[in-house]
């Protein structure tokens, strides 16, 4: 089992090396019981080590030698309103942001969206990126999902743990994709509620890993 600062910093590579971000976009965190250990800001997921990851208090200041990302305020928002979230990841995938410059949410287009909380995967309103006012509308977007989109931004996904969040946000950019790709075949049929309430309720109770992630 890896430390909390060596899974982190695992997390923030893996999202570069699946495409997810380029360069020094998009940032990682996840919650421990000293506070929140995020990315720091504008640096490269490759030369990350330990010593430089800052912990986040909740009060929002932090410890350490390098800035937390400019988007601590969303990540910390999210933490202090959803006990629940250990992990949260914040990206510019390629068709999440198309999505998201385009202003659209993601609707019922396919039942996978059940594993989100349900339809449709909202875009929150535009907002200057590091400010409180994007945290509020992000907080907004994420009320009964586990992700979210950011007009003209990226995308967030969060899960029980950094590694959750991970799995999470990669399904977002693959879900975004087929969308995008749907649109383009004529436009998807989408699901009722009760279909994706069908969906929600067969994940929670017959669909289980057999391998404990
Ligand atoms: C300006 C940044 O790209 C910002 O938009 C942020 O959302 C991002 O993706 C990376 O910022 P940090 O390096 O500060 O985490």
């Amino acid at each position: 089992m890896l430390a909390p600062r060596e899974q982190l910093i695992e997390a923030a590579r893996a999202m570069a090396a699946r495409g997810l971000s380029a360069g020094t976009s998009g940032n990682v965190s996840l919650r421990t019981e000293e506070g929140i250990l995020i990315t720091p800001s504008a640096t490269p997921y490759e030369a990350l080590t330990p010593e430089m990851i800052p912990l986040l208090k909740l009060d929002g200041s932090y410890e350490g030698r390098y800035r937390p990302s400019s988007e601590w305020r969303f990540h910390l928002d999210i933490y202090l309103a959803r006990p629940e979230v250990g992990g949260v990841v914040h990206h510019h995938a390629p068709y999440t942001t198309a999505l998201a410059m385009a202003r659209r949410e993601i609707p019922a287009c396919h039942y996978m969206i059940a594993r989100f909380g349900g339809a449709p995967l909202r875009c929150a309103a535009y907002a200057l990126f590091g400010t409180a006012e994007l945290s509020t509308n992000v907080l907004k977007a994420l009320e009964g999902r586990t992700a979210c989109l950011m007009e003209n931004h990226g995308g967030i996904a969060t899960g029980r743990d950094v590694n959750a969040a991970l799995a999470a946000a990669t399904e977002l950019e693959v879900l975004a994709q087929q969308y995008t790709l749907s649109l383009a075949a004529g436009g998807p049929v989408l699901l009722s509620e009760a279909e994706i309430e069908n969906a929600i309720r067969q994940f929670a109770t017959a669909y289980r890993p057999n391998i404990a992630s």
